[in-house]
């Protein structure tokens, strides 16, 4: 380890976020009835402009009247480049309960994009007396965002979880797709005549997560279009699982039960990792750093490698 250490990441379920529009107050009390650890109420690209102004005050109103249990309450509000960001800002803070938890910031692409809203952010909590310190969370999905992931990782101390925004990344990359998130017809290889499909989003899942384990911020995949293709979301949410995401969007409330069952770990993956535990442990009484588990080598590494999934499982179970 560097001299640096790892910080933590906020220690709160982020499993599935499920979004739905301001612009559609009938979803609110359902959402707030799902399984999903986070809510994103939006007010960006599901609220067509002329149904900002309302789907706002639904946000402000719900923030008061519905009861959101123990969830974290996100309000992604608009980019930094329309009108309407700023009175996002200002009446949710200045009208919106102190239930409202995190507000998402998308389409970031510098950290002076955070700067100019924690300025904000910070001037309206003084003013009113917020008791509660908003925190953010914002979403990666131009070039300009991923060429500067660590900077934005880093830039500001609200700053919670940072998630992949398949559709708005692979048009500011100019990419050739329609479909969000998921496999791409034509991003194959091929081998002996058999087509393959790597993972179009993997070095852009790679960045982030590198940032925000550096920075001590949540990574989190972002929403997988076709909600009839149940195969599809669990294969995305696995690659990213694997690459070391703590979670995934639902678009679909019918996503909810499958980000939940990727990210949270198995029994037996949890059985497998506690006895890993218990095997260096009596290496270590042995005086070995490494010893030999169901055949394969496992050392000190192995350590932090299951501590990742016991302390996953810990944080559920605490919850
Ligand atoms: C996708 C939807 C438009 C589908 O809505 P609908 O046609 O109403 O779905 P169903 O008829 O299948 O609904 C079945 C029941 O589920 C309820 N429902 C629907 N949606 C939600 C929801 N989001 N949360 C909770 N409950 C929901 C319906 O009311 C039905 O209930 P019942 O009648 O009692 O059985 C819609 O789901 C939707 O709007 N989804 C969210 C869209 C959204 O927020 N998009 C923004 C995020 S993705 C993005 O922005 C891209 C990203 O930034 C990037 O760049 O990658
Ligand atoms: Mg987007």
């Amino acid at each position: 380890m560097s001299f640096r250490l790892q910080p933590t990441p906020p220690a709160r379920p982020n499993r599935c976020q499920l979004f739905g529009p301001g612009s559609r107050p009938a979803l609110f009390e359902k959402m707030a009835a799902s399984a999903a650890d986070v809510v994103n109420l939006d007010l960006e690209d599901s609220v067509a402009p002329s149904d900002k102004d309302a789907a706002r005050a639904n946000i402000i109103r719900a923030s008061h009247d519905i009861d959101w249990g123990r969830k974290t309450l996100s309000v992604r509000i608009n980019g930094l480049d329309t009108p309407w960001w700023y009175r996002d800002v200002v009446d949710l803070l200045e009208q919106g309960s102190e239930r409202i938890d995190l507000l998402m910031i998308p389409k970031v692409g510098c950290a002076e994009d955070l700067y100019a809203v924690d300025a904000l952010v910070t001037a309206i909590e003084r003013a009113k007396g917020r008791q509660k310190r908003v925190g953010f969370e914002v979403i990666i999905e131009s070039a300009a965002g991923i060429s500067h992931v660590e900077e934005i990782a880093k830039g500001s101390s609200r700053l919670q979880a940072m998630s992949l925004g398949a559709a708005d990344f692979a048009a500011s990359m100019g990419m050739q797709t329609t479909g969000i998130g998921g496999t791409q017809e034509n991003y194959y290889m091929t081998r002996e005549g058999a087509r393959h499909w790597p993972d179009p989003w993997h070095w852009a899942t790679a960045a982030i997560v590198a940032a925000c384990r550096t920075h001590g911020i949540l990574p989190v995949d972002g929403p997988f279009g076709d909600f009839s293709d149940d195969e599809g979301f669990r294969a995305q949410a696995r690659r990213a699982a694997t690459l070391g995401m703590v979670g995934k969007w639902a678009i679909h409330p019918k996503q909810v039960a499958l980000a939940n069952e990727v990210f949270t770990p198995s029994a037996a993956t949890v059985t497998e990792a506690r006895e890993i535990l218990s095997a260096m442990e009596a290496a270590k009484a042995a005086g070995q750093g490494a010893t030999v588990y169901k055949g394969r080598l496992v050392d000190i590494a192995s350590i932090k490698q299951a501590e990742v999934i016991v302390k996953q499982a810990e944080l559920l179970a605490d919850a």
